[in-house]
C-alpha cells in the first residue's frame, strides 16, 4: 500500500527514528524525479523495496564519477608555468619587488607566452606576435579583465543598465558627437586658455609650480564639461570640481581594497565598494550633485521635444543624445541611468587626458633641445597666442603629435603590462599551439613592445621626440601605436583625448618657457601599483 508522505510540518512534529527519515527522503527523491501521476503512485508502491541508503549510494556514486572525470578530463597545452619557491605567496614577491625584472627574465626564458602564480590567481602574459592576437580576437574581453582590477561599472551602479559600456562607446563613436566637438571647438578652446591662466597665471617672473597635474587637470574638465554639459555649466565650480576628482576618489578608495584582492575578488568588489559608501557615499554624491544640476535642462528640452513635436530641431549635443537614449531605452528620462553614464564618460577621459598631459610636458620642460622646433611651429601654425585654434590647426602640429605620441609610448617607464583581457570562450588556443582556460586573465607584456625595433625603428628604448613624423598620428592605432589599445574595443575617445593633449601644449609652448626644477626626480611613479606619469614641480615663465 501506498502510504502518503508526511507534510513538512509533520516532519518536525513528530518525532522519527533515522531508518523513517531515510524512507521519506528515498521517496521525496523519487516524486521529484518523477514526472507523471501513474509513474509516481508505481514509484510510491516501490518503496518499501528501495534501499533506505539509496541517497548515500547515489552521492557516491557523483563523487566517484566526478573524479574519474577529474582525472581523465581532457589536459590543455597550457603555457609553461614559471616555477616558484615560496609556496603560498608564489611569485608575488618576485613580482613587485621588480616586475621588470622578473617579466624580462621570464620572457627570456619562456618566450612570447608564459604564466605566474600570484596570491591565487594564474595570470597569463603574451608578447610580440600573440599580443596582437589577443587585441584582435573577440575571445578575448577587455572589459572584464578590467573590471575585474577596477569594477567601475559595479561601483558607480552602471551595470544595472543594458550594454553600458557599449552605448557609452556608442555615444562617443557617434557622427553627431564629433560633429557637436568640431562644433564647440572654439567655445571648448576659449574655456581651456582661461582654465591655464587662471591656474598657471601670468608669471611676469619666473613661477615654480609643485602641482601642475592637479591644475592643468582643472582647466582641462573646464573645456571637457564645456563640451558635454553645455558653456554654462561648465563655469560651475561644482561641476568642475566633480569633472576633476571622481577618479581620484576612486582610486583612494582602490588603495584601502587592494589587499583584499590577493584574497579573492569578489570580496575586493565588495570592500572596494564598502571603502566608497563608507562616510560621505562620494558615488552617490557626485551623481546627486550631477542630476540637481542637469535635471533642469533635461526637463526643458523634454517639455520642448513634446510641446514642439517635429518642428522642434534639438542641439545636437551629448545632453539630447542622453535624453535619445533613456527614451528609447525606458520610455521616459531616466536620471541615475544618465549620473551613470555621465561618471563613467568623465573616469574615463579626465585622468587618462591628464595624464597624457603631464608626460609629454614633463619630457618637454626636461628636453630643451626641442623647444625651438616645437615653439617654431608653433609660430607657423598658429601664431598669435590671443587667436582662436582651429582642429585643421590642431591637425597641422605635426611635431607635437610625434613628441606627445613618443611621451604616451615610453611612458611610465616601471609599467611593465597592458590593461587585462580575460578569455571569454570555453578556452583559447593560441596560433602557438598553447591554450588557456576560460576566466583567465591574460596581460601584454609592455617592455616587450616598446623595445621592439622592428616596429619604432631605431634605438626603441631611447625618448626621440620626432620619430613619428610623417608615420602615423597619435590618434591612429596600429601594431606601433597602441596606447590607446587595439582592435575591436581600441579607445573611442582617442581622438579627443589626443586633441586636448595637443590644445593644452600648444597654449603651454606658445605662452609660457618651461623648464624642469630637479632633474633627479623621476618622471612617473608608482601609486599603488599603478605606474603614473609624476607630478613634477616645473617652472614657468612668461615667454618674451
Ligand atoms: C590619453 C588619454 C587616453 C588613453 C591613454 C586611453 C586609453 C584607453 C585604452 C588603452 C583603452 C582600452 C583599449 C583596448 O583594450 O583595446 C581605452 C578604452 C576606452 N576609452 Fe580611453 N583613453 C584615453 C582617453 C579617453 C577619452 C578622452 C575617452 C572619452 C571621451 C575615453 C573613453 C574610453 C572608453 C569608453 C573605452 C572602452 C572602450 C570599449 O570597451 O569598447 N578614453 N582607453
Amino acid at each position: 500500500m501506498c502510504t502518503a508522505p508526511p507534510s513538512l510540518s509533520s516532519y518536525s512534529a513528530t518525532p522519527l527514528v533515522i531508518d523513517e527519515v531515510a524512507v521519506y527522503r528515498t521517496q521525496l527523491i523519487q516524486i521529484v524525479v518523477t514526472s507523471d501521476v501513474k509513474s509516481l503512485t508505481d514509484s510510491c508502491a516501490l518503496y518499501p523495496i528501495v534501499s533506505p541508503y539509496a541517497l548515500d549510494v547515489l552521492f557516491l556514486g557523483a563523487v566517484f564519477l566526478i573524479t574519474i572525470y577529474w582525472f581523465h578530463r581532457p589536459e590543455l597545452n597550457e603555457p609553461p608555468l614559471v616555477p616558484c619557491e615560496y609556496p603560498l605567496v608564489r611569485h608575488s614577491f618576485e613580482f613587485l619587488r621588480n616586475p621588470r625584472k622578473f617579466v624580462k627574465q621570464c620572457h627570456e626564458q619562456y618566450g612570447d607566452i608564459f604564466s605566474f602564480y600570484s596570491y591565487r590567481q594564474v595570470y597569463t602574459v603574451v608578447s610580440n606576435s600573440l599580443a596582437y592576437e589577443l587585441f584582435r580576437t573577440a575571445d578575448f574581453s577587455f572589459r572584464d579583465g578590467f573590471e575585474e582590477r577596477f569594477p567601475i561599472g559595479y561601483l558607480t551602479g552602471s551595470t544595472l543598465y543594458p550594454d553600458y559600456l557599449d552605448s557609452l562607446t556608442n555615444l562617443i563613436k557617434a557622427d553627431r558627437f564629433h560633429r557637436h566637438v568640431e562644433n564647440c571647438q572654439s567655445r571648448s578652446y576659449r574655456e581651456l586658455r582661461c582654465g591655464i591662466d587662471q591656474l598657471i597665471g601670468d608669471c611676469e617672473e619666473t613661477k615654480v609650480i609643485n602641482d601642475p597635474e592637479e591644475r592643468l587637470r582643472y582647466a582641462l574638465s573646464r573645456a571637457v564639461a564645456n563640451i558635454i554639459v553645455g558653456e554654462d555649466l561648465c563655469k560651475d565650480d561644482e561641476i568642475v570640481k566633480t569633472f576633476a576628482t571622481f577618479a581620484a576618489v576612486l582610486v583612494r578608495a582602490r588603495s584601502l581594497s587592494q589587499l583584499t584582492y590577493t584574497i579573492h575578488p569578489r570580496l575586493y568588489r565588495e570592500y572596494f565598494k564598502l571603502a566608497l559608501n563608507y562616510g560621505d557615499n562620494p558615488v552617490q554624491r557626485h551623481k546627486d550633485l550631477l542630476i540637481k544640476k542637469l535635471k533642469p535642462i533635461f526637463e526643458k528640452r523634454y517639455r520642448d521635444m513634446q510641446q514642439f513635436g517635429d518642428k522642434w530641431k534639438p542641439p545636437d549635443d551629448p545632453i539630447q543624445q542622453l535624453i535619445d537614449y533613456c527614451l528609447e531605452t525606458f520610455g521616459k528620462l531616466h536620471y541615475d541611468c544618465i549620473a551613470c553614464r555621465l561618471l563613467t564618460l568623465i573616469f574615463a577621459s579626465i585622468h587618462t587626458t591628464t595624464g597624457g598631459i603631464t608626460s609629454a610636458l614633463n619630457e618637454y620642460a626636461a628636453r630643451p633641445e626641442y623647444w625651438k622646433e616645437l615653439r617654431e611651429e608653433q609660430e607657423a601654425v598658429v601664431g598669435d597666442l590671443d587667436s582662436d585654434l582651429t582642429m585643421d590647426q590642431v591637425n597641422k602640429m605635426e611635431k607635437l603629435d610625434s613628441f606627445v605620441k613618443e611621451s604616451l609610448r615610453l611612458r611610465g617607464d616601471g609599467n611593465v603590462f597592458f590593461i587585462p583581457h580575460r578569455t571569454m570562450s570555453k578556452s583559447y588556443t593560441f596560433s602557438n599551439g598553447y591554450q588557456i582556460p576560460k576566466g583567465r586573465l591574460v596581460f601584454m607584456n609592455l617592455i616587450a613592445y616598446k623595445e621592439d625595433q622592428s616596429l619604432h625603428g631605431d634605438e626603441p628604448k631611447k625618448f626621440s621626440g620626432f620619430r613619428h613624423v610623417n608615420k602615423s598620428p597619435l590618434s591612429k592605432v596600429g601594431r606601433d601605436s597602441m596606447s590607446f589599445g587595439l582592435g575591436k574595443h581600441a579607445c573611442p575617445g582617442r581622438s579627443f583625448a589626443s586633441k586636448h593633449i595637443k590644445m593644452t601644449l600648444s597654449i603651454l609652448i606658445r605662452k609660457y618657457d618651461i623648464s624642469i626644477v630637479d632633474e633627479k626626480l623621476p618622471k612617473s611613479i608608482v601609486v599603488r601599483g599603478i605606474n603614473v606619469p609624476a607630478s613634477l614641480p616645473l617652472a614657468f615663465k612668461k615667454r618674451k
